[in-house]
């Protein structure tokens, strides 16, 4: 990703698909259903991390008709090439984040702070999440320190 643009989404009335059911799904899928997203899972199995009554399950391998009606779609497999070919059959106005290759992906999630008034977003270029997940364990204890009452 050269130059990334910034933005916040309002997902409440988006469906979004996500493909797999393993650990990397169910992370995205909580930030997912947060913030009232519409999520359809394609994948075999589901790990206990995935409420199934919260999402709508497609109890099957991808196949590229189950993504036709998505606006945003998460390819989470554990599959390098199935994800590639998530990507590849996406429409041109669907959003694909291919989260096993950073350089066949339209976006990269971030890592968030939600306060009150305030949100902070962290992001390394896909550099290192483990970076951006470190930087944000600072500015919490930073923002804790200036903000005590704020409620995050
Ligand atoms: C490019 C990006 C695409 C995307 O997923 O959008 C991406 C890609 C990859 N992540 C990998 C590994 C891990 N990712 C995490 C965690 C997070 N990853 C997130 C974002 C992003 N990850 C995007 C760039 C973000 C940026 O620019 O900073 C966060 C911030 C947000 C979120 O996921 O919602 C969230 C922390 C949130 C929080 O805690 O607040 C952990 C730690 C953990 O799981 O606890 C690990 C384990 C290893 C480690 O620690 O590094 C691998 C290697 C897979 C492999 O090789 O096996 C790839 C693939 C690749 O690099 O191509
Ligand atoms: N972007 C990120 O934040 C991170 C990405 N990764 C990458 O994410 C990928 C997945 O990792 P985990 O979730 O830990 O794996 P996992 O093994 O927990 O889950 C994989 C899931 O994919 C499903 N699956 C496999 N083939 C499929 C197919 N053809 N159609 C539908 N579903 C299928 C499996 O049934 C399983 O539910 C790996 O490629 C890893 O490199 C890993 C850590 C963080």
């Amino acid at each position: 990703m050269q130059k990334p643009y910034p933005i916040l989404l309002d997902l409440s009335d988006k469906k979004v698909g996500v493909v797999g059911g393993g650990n990397v799904a169910a992370r995205k899928i909580k930030g997912l259903l947060a913030v009232g997203a519409d999520v359809t899972v394609v994948s075999p199995e589901l790990n206990d991390k995935i409420d199934a009554d919260s999402i709508h399950w497609i109890n099957s391998r991808y196949a590229a008709d189950y993504l036709k009606q998505m606006d945003l779609v998460f390819a989470c497999t554990d599959d390098f090439e199935v994800n590639q070919r998530i990507k590849q059959e996406a429409k041109p106005f669907q959003l694909v984040n291919n989260t096993s290759n950073k350089h066949n992906s339209d976006f990269y999630n971030v890592a968030q702070i939600n306060a009150d008034d305030f949100m902070i977003t962290i992001s390394t270029y896909g550099a290192s999440p483990s970076a951006s997940k470190q930087l944000k364990a600072k500015m919490l204890t930073w923002l804790k320190s200036q903000y005590p009452d704020e409620r995050r």
